[in-house]
């Protein structure tokens, strides 16, 4: 492609975006390297702030807009300096320059010649000899500097390797002192600029010629290192061996020489003495994690100590229940009895139970006995003077979504609640007091630490807390595993919910749920229900087995939001990233006039079923939320005021609407296969779980159980039954904390914590169930057989008996 330039005058900004200085602009023309026969034409592109006086030239295309015909894109402009005397002195006696006239601005083009202006920037007394007052000088020479410095900066940046994009969000956090910031410490920009991590920053520095030895280097390493270690490993403290040996590696493959041992050690104490890191005995931890730990085992203690227990009685609780219950088929066990009345006794209760085991029906039940044995009215209209006395929260928007229709209450976000942003500087956020008496959190297993540090500290003395979740699902994405430490500390009244009340007549899914979490193998697990199904085959025959089902459970009327397919690991045949590939091409394939944005190796169009892949604070969508796109605005077909030049995709998050500009895909992914960690808290009529033996390293017990336990209606399991075996086994996934032992120290017991042990044994594979696995297999791949099974109440075990 050719690169065409332009020079010319800017007359007007159309639009801009301060965010990344893009803008659409009038320029007049005063000469171009195509033909072009107006005197104006309009220019779009990232530009720092624009000189009207100023001559620009403006390299890149000539573009075909739809509807506003031909305009100028550009990739790269620069100021045509001023260099001959009659535009210098108009610039000199301009606007730019208040108080000097055209005398004084002769004066200075006499005496420093065309090149004034080269001049006055790299010389701070360039007009030292000048005969005009100080102050005048100090300001032309300001002014001068501050109009041309961007631009420099910006040039400078591109050189180091910066697209326009990045050197101006770099430009703009660090203005004048960009270069002299880079220069001295690169690695700032780590911890500055989203998106920069320490291979850029040590590549930068590279550049610079700072020493493989840098202390900021070193300590860079170190810091990317803890942290990389903890949120891969979602542990809150990393062992001095895997911190330095891992550093090591880090900082000593990319140079030439090699830091030691004593000098990683001798930055580590820097950073402990900068408090960023905290060792503890042979631990390390980033210290807002340590102090995380520490403050919500003194908050909760705080809270203990400060509340003076109602002493409701179970008659008082009974006998609210029995009102509440009749005309209904339900009574509470004793042990949910239990939990409701610890739940309005207690300043911190925790309430933990498998899928429908009645947790949302206690949670129910506690805000009735809560409300009425403390006569506060439900109804929020009785409220507008003073806060709602019952606080309902969940650390995603659908859990929240579920609190509220389930209680008919307002229910939060944990961040709404809190006002967080989800941009927080982890050293120091401050958030929202709660108002209220009561706290009930749902799905508490999702929360980590720091959030839950923020949480417990916004909570005023005097309020309740109810944590509700299910100990058994995988701990929260951050690191820590607040729920499972709360309830292995022993210090706080916990219900553990075992009897199972949802459906066991005609759902056999819940019950398989249960059999996975007590960690044995049963053949029934591998037998076909009416609504669950086993169909097994290796890693490499995964995507056809899917390129079955899928349609088939559309075409039996399942809504594709409401299939989801999962597996623990994107790379390999049976990982999400192929699979995502295999079923787009078969559920939502490219026609010849399909509209669509492509965003590294991934195609999104509309129809296309997506997943968030963070927090969305601001538009209220979280971590693992599931959409669809309903819309593709391509830039060509923005208005003149908009936007000119991003391609816009527009996601139904289940009624929330987020729009995304083509730079904030990174933000979403192709969500027809979801890993079972971003599935957690999300529910769908029909599970299709994927594991393969390739899965090997992450196959958990908790894991299989969270996956099996997002199947509302219908499961089916695809993959090498070894591997479903060896995830029932393995209930290893303890993570390491220092939570548990915080909370007993500043509750001055001893610690009891049971440590679990792996106690995976291989299976066989027989060859009986090979055969079995191979006749299936091809069954499906001869379409005789229907894998999808439970529709109609057929099973693929009818097909094979009628075959
Ligand atoms: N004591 C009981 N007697 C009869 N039915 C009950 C009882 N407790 C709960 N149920 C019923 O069992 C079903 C599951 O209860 P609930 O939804 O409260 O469980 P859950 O633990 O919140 O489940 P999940 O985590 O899967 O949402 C509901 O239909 C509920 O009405």
């Amino acid at each position: 492609m050719t690169v065409d330039y332009l020079l010319g005058r800017v007359q007007a900004v159309f639009f801009e975006k301060p965010s990344d200085f893009f803008k659409i602009i009038l320029v007049a023309i005063e000469e171009t390297s195509f033909e072009w026969h107006d005197p104006e034409i309009i220019v779009t592109g990232n530009f720092a702030d624009l000189d009207h006086e100023q001559l620009y030239k403006f390299q890149g295309q000539v573009v075909q807009h739809p509807k506003y015909g031909q305009q100028f894109k550009c990739n790269q402009y620069q100021k045509k300096e001023l260099t001959d005397r009659k535009s210098l002195i108009n610039y000199f006696s301009g606007t730019d320059f208040p108080g000097i006239g055209t005398k004084t601005a002769t004066k200075i083009v006499e005496k420093l010649g065309t090149n004034a202006i080269q001049q006055i920037l790299h010389d701070d007394q360039a007009l030292q000899t000048l005969k005009i007052p100080a102050a005048k000088k100090a300001l032309i020479t300001k002014q001068v500097q501050a109009t041309y410095e961007s631009e420099e900066i910006i040039l400078q940046l591109n050189t180091l390797g910066f697209g326009n994009k990045l050197a101006f969000k770099i430009y703009h956090l660090y203005r004048e002192k960009t270069l002299a910031t880079l220069q001295k410490n690169p690695y700032q920009l780590m911890k500055d600029i989203n998106g920069i991590g320490f291979k850029r920053a040590d590549s930068l520095a590279k550049k610079f010629d700072l020493p493989y030895d840098y202390p900021q280097r070193i300590q860079a390493g170190l810091w990317h290192t803890i942290n990389r270690i903890i949120g891969s490993s979602g542990n809150t403290y990393v062992p001095q061996g895997d911190l330095i040996e891992q550093t090591l590696k880090l900082l000593n493959t990319t140079r030439s020489q090699t830091v030691t041992t004593e000098q990683l050690q001798q930055n580590l104490n820097e950073l402990i003495d900068q408090e960023l890191i905290v060792q503890d005995q042979e631990h390390y931890c980033p210290k807002y994690l340590f102090d995380a730990e520490w403050m919500i085992a003194r908050q909760l203690a705080l809270l203990i100590k400060n509340f003076s227990k109602p002493n409701f009685s179970r008659d008082q609780v009974v006998q609210i229940l029995q009102k509440q219950q009749t005309g209904k088929s339900l009574t509470y066990d004793d042990n949910q009895l239990a939990a409701i009345l610890q739940g309005i006794n207690s300043s911190v209760f925790i309430l933990t139970g498998g899928p429908g085991t009645g947790k949302t029906t206690i949670i129910n039940g506690l805000v009735q006995v809560y409300a009425q044995l403390h006569h506060y009215s439900l109804d929020p209209l009785d409220y507008e003077q003073t806060p709602f006395p019952i606080v309902l929260a969940a650390p995603t928007g659908r859990a929240a979504k579920h609190l509220a229709e389930s209680t008919g209450l307002t229910a939060s976000t944990i961040h709404r609640l809190l006002g967080l942003t989800g941009q927080e500087d982890l050293s120091n956020t401050e958030v929202n007091s709660l108002q209220g008496k009561l706290l009930i959190v749902d799905e508490t297993s999702m929360v980590d630490t720091y959030l839950f540090k923020l949480l417990v500290t916004a909570i005023p003395l005097g309020m309740q807390i109810v944590l509700v979740g299910d100990r058994d699902q995988l701990p929260s994405v951050g690191p820590g595993q607040v729920f499972a430490d709360l309830i292995d500390s022993q210090v706080f009244p916990t219900v553990k919910l075992q009897k199972i009340y949802r459906q066991a007549a005609d759902s056999t899914i819940i019950n398989l749920a249960h059999e996975i979490n007590s960690g044995q193998i049963k053949e029934t697990m591998f037998q076909n229900f009416a609504d669950r199904s086993f169909i097994e085959c290796n890693a490499a025959q995964v995507p056809v087995v899917l390129q079955q089902i899928v349609p088939k459970s559309q075409a039996k009327g399942f809504d594709l939001a409401q299939v989801q397919v999962l597996t623990p690991m994107y790379r390999g045949d049976a990982g999400i990233n192929n699979l995502n590939h295999v079923l787009q091409a078969t559920v939502n394939p490219a026609g010849a006039r399909t509209k669509k944005i492509t965003y590294g190796d991934l195609e999104y169009r509309i129809g296309d079923k997506v997943v968030q892949l963070n927090n969305n604070v601001e538009a209220n969508v979280f971590n693992g939320e599931i959409g669809t796109i309903e819309g593709i605005t391509l830039a060509n077909e923005h208005e003149k005021t908009q936007a000119a030049t991003h391609d816009l995709l527009h996601i139904d998050f289940e009624g929330q609407k987020v729009t995304y500009t083509k730079a904030e895909l990174n933000n979403i992914s192709l969500a027809y296969c979801a890993s079972i960690h971003k599935a957690q808290g999300s529910e769908f009529q029909l599970v299709i779980l994927v594991l393969v033996n390739q899965n090997f390293p992450m196959l958990r017990r908790n894991l299989l159980y969270t996956a099996v336990t997002r199947a509302k209606s219908k499961l089916v399991m695809v993959g090498n039954r070894q591997a479903f075996e060896r995830a029932i086994m393995d209930d290893s996934d303890q993570r390491q904390t220092q939570l548990p032992q915080r909370l007993q120290t500043v509750f001055d017991k001893q610690p009891s914590l049971s440590t679990a042990q792996s106690a995976y044994s291989s299976s066989q594979n027989s060859e009986e169930s090979a055969n079995s696995y191979l006749l299936t297999l091809d069954l499906i791949r001869a379409n005789q057989i229907d894998p999808l099974i439970g529709m109609q109440n057929i099973s693929p075990a009818d097909f094979l008996d009628k075959s």
